[in-house]
């Protein structure tokens, strides 16, 4: 049979974490219009007729403001080590950026130690009218030789499954290394804390959404049921009364919506209890970066 591992990369908000769930037919990695989403290596093993793949969503490549964002960029720039083969995400509703430019040159330090097929994943095509699509592809195209360009839309499911086809064949022979059950390396904890930050996330603007993290302090599976209590960490006083909002009605909202999707995903009961907490630049403390994960 054949196994991969395929390393996605691309800058922030190109769509690796909406590609990776899409793949997957299942939801793993939190996603948000927000840049700098995913902040950790998230593996999600795809089973396929006669082939196992290994796919790595990886944190998008942006210039780093703090300690997290260095360590951030650094996880991505690690996880490169681990591919048999890349894809190199750009977003076809504009042209290619200095941040695309510079994703493509990290990767072409990666396959320089070691040669590896490199397939552009030319993402959001639903966004784009059909007859421009053609010379957005070429401008593409031309950015470097790419063992394959394959034009995709994460988000209706557009290509993904020919996508899933053609990287197949691009893969070494080997033996699965995951079984069959596993889809992901993501716990039911970390997903739990993921699922509460994605819709903080979507709730929050400007420098909010970027100074929170969320720590599961307890759960507790009872049978058929699971008691959740978890810390939502910012870092300053205003931005504690942002999330909670006027008489507690955005952590509402957002527990709401968290305990919602977690009932779906875990298939139990939820109770769900959320703390907002101020912890003064977390974002340059090692101790606490290593404590959440990062
Ligand atoms: N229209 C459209 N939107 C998409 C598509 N793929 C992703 N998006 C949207 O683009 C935004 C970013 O998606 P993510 O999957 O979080 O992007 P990412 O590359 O993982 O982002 P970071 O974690 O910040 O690096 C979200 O609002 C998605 O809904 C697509 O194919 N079409």
């Amino acid at each position: 049979m054949k196994f991969g591992t395929v390393v996605i990369v691309g800058r922030s908000n190109v769509g690796k974490s909406t590609l990776l769930n899409r793949l997957l037919k299942e939801k793993i990695a939190i996603v948000s219009e927000k840049p700098q989403t995913t902040r950790t290596r998230i593996l999600g093993v795809v089973h396929a007729p006669g082939a196992q793949v290994a796919f790595l969503d990886t944190p998008g490549i942006h210039r780093p403001e703090h300690l997290l964002n260095r360590r951030m960029v650094r996880t991505t720039l690690d996880t490169l080590e681990e591919a048999d083969l890349f894809f190199v995400l750009m977003d076809a509703t504009s042209l290619p950026g200095p941040g695309d430019l510079s994703v493509l040159e990290h990767v072409k330090a990666a396959i320089q130690k070691q040669a590896r097929p490199v397939m552009l994943v030319l993402n959001k095509i639903d966004r784009v009218n059909k007859m421009k699509l053609l010379p957005v592809i070429d401008t593409y195209a031309r950015l470097y030789p790419w063992t394959e360009v394959v034009p995709v839309s994460a988000e209706t499911g557009a290509n993904v499954e020919r996508l899933l086809d053609v990287t197949v064949a691009h893969l070494p022979m080997g033996d699965a290394a995951y079984d069959e059950d596993t889809i992901t390396d993501q716990s039911m904890r970390t997903l739990a804390a993921e699922m509460i930050r994605e819709k903080l996330l979507r709730q929050t603007y400007e420098e909010v959404p970027h100074s929170i993290a969320v720590e599961i302090d307890q759960f507790v599976e009872e049978g058929k049921k699971a008691r959740i209590s978890a810390s939502v960490l910012v870092e300053r006083e205003s931005h504690k009364a942002i999330i909670i909002g006027k008489h507690g009605e955005r952590l509402k909202v957002v527990g709401t919506e968290a305990r919602i999707e977690m009932e779906r995903v875990f298939g139990m009961k939820v109770f769900l209890e959320l703390w907002v907490k101020v912890r003064e630049a977390w974002r340059e403390d090692e101790h606490a970066l290593s404590e959440l994960g990062y």
